[in-house]
Order: C-alpha cells, then sequence, then structure tokens
C-alpha cells in the first residue's frame, strides 16, 4: 500500500472540528473531555511538534510539524486512534520545512493552518482571537508578531493551560529579530502583553530547544527569563546585539514553508 497511515485518517468519522472566526475572549465552558499530549522532538533542527488528541471524538490537531519527521508523527496519529484536523504553523519556519503539505497529502482530512500575516499558502489563515475546536477542546490564536510579523501562539486551557509559544517565547529565551520583519519591541510587546498576562501556571511549551529544556510556565519565565525580564529598551538593545548565524536551512525552509501548507 502507498500511504500505510491514510486507513488511520480517514476512517472516523467526521465529527465536531471547526474553525470560527468570531474573536472571542479567553473563557471557555467547561471542556468535556480528558485531552491526550505528545511533545515530539526533532533533534537536527531542536524543533518541538506537538500532539493533542481529543479522548471522546479522537479528533486531533498537530502544531509545527517538521517533513523529515512525518513517518514518525502519523505513526503515532495511527496508535492512538486519532483522526488529525488541522496542522497548525505557529510561522513560517527558517531553520525546517513545515510537515503539513505533507500530512495533507497522506490525511486528506487535514487541513493546515498559519496566520494570515506570515503571507504564507495554507487551507485556513489565521487571525488574532480566532478559535480552532477540536471535539471538547477549545484553541485559542493569539497574534505575537515579533519574531516574524505572522507569528501566532494557541492557548488551551485543557490540561490545567498551555500555551504553544513558537518562537516568540522559548525557554529562558527568545526567537531572535535579526531577519524575516523581526522587530524586538514588537516581541516584547507580545510577550508582556500577551503571553505574561496568562496565568502564572500555565505550561509554557515553545517551538524549539537549545539548551536541554522541556517546558516552563509563565510564572517561571516572567521571573527568570533573563532576555525577557528587561524592559523594552534594554530587551531591544541585547536583541540588536546577539549577531547569530543565520539558520543553515534557511534559504530553502522560508520558500518552501510558503508553499507547503497549501
Ligand atoms: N542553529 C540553528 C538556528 C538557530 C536559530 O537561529 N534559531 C532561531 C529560531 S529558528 S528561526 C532563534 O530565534 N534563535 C534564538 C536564539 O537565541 O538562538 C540552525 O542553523 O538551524
Ligand atoms: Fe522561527
Amino acid at each position: 500500500m502507498n500511504n500505510p497511515h491514510s486507513a488511520a485518517c480517514i476512517s472516523h468519522e467526521a465529527v465536531t472540528a471547526a474553525v470560527y472566526a468570531t474573536p472571542s475572549p479567553l473563557v471557555q465552558d467547561a471542556v468535556s473531555s480528558t485531552t491526550t499530549f505528545r511533545q515530539l522532538f526533532d533533534a537536527t533542527s531542536s524543533t518541538f511538534t506537538y500532539l493533542l488528541g481529543d479522548d471522546s471524538s479522537k479528533t486531533a490537531i498537530i502544531i509545527d510539524p517538521v517533513l523529515d519527521q512525518v513517518e514518525r508523527d502519523l505513526q503515532i496519529v495511527e496508535e492512538l486512534g486519532l483522526t488529525l484536523r488541522y496542522a497548525l504553523n505557529t510561522h513560517c519556519h527558517a531553520d525546517h520545512v513545515t510537515g503539513s503539505g505533507e500530512i495533507k497529502k497522506r490525511c486528506p482530512l487535514t487541513k493546515s493552518a498559519i496566520s494570515e500575516a506570515s503571507g504564507c499558502k495554507a487551507d485556513i489563515l489565521l487571525h488574532d482571537g480566532d478559535e480552532v475546536h477540536f471535539g471538547g477542546n477549545i484553541l485559542h490564536v493569539l497574534a505575537t508578531p515579533g519574531h516574524t510579523n505572522g507569528c501566532m501562539s494557541y492557548y488551551t486551557e485543557s490540561l490545567g493551560g498551555m500555551i504553544f509559544t513558537g518562537d516568540t517565547l522559548l525557554i529562558r529565551g527568545c526567537g531572535r529579530t535579526d531577519f524575516q520583519e523581526g522587530n524586538a519591541r514588537k516581541l516584547h510587546r507580545s510577550v508582556h502583553r500577551k503571553l505574561f498576562t496568562l496565568p502564572a501556571s500555565t505550561k509554557v511549551y515553545p517551538a524549539h530547544d537549545y539548551k536541554g529544556h522541556a517546558c516552563s510556565t509563565i510564572g517561571e519565565e516572567m521571573a527568570f527569563n533573563p532576555r525577557l525580564r528587561l524592559h523594552e529598551d534594554a530587551f531591544k538593545k541585547l536583541m540588536d546585539d546577539l549577531h547569530l548565524p543565520y539558520p543553515k536551512m534557511m534559504d530553502l525552509a522560508v520558500p518552501a514553508n510558503t508553499q507547503c501548507g497549501s
């Protein structure tokens, strides 16, 4: 069989997954079912991918899949009996090619999603305040520009509160602001206004880690993040002085990612 995963991806009945375009506050009715959660890691690009599944409806979403890891990711989806409804990207990645296009080919029920501000193609173009529903779970879409103009963070109250921060907020760090329309002042404001206003116990799940961390909390990052603890002017100076080498795959990844989720 050409595609060992497609049966698992399309065998379940379509259920209540939906994206609503109307903004809403970060409150929701009681979550009606428990949630499966997996954090996956690509060692080559130091990228985290997240799988979230609704245990009643068996619908699932994946955040920031990596092309080279699609086999691994779809195997877990199949093993857990999940149906992938959305492949979401937090932004137009510069260090790896997204797996969303390949996942769509293998799982026809999956729709790709990224912010409209990213300028990328995808089935669903997200805006601040949108909600992604899968079963009884809601993912709230927060625009957090700064690393790129189109950066989004995704917040859910499920499992005690989790925020998927992309490269906006890393554990004890943050995304660079020296390419892809990066802007240190915007990033600082995004973090302080959109992320540091979430409950302190909210668990932080970033798109990358380079230091051996896997999870943090908003409270921890407010207290200990050496970059984001700074005031805006000092933060801008620090970011302007980083002088990091560009990601090795940038020239390949950025053009590929503008097309890949369509
Ligand atoms: N060495 C890696 C790229 C490392 C890098 O630049 N990471 C980005 C996120 S991917 S756009 C970043 O923002 N880093 C912040 C930092 O402080 O390191 C490679 O070559 O792929
Ligand atoms: Fe990035």
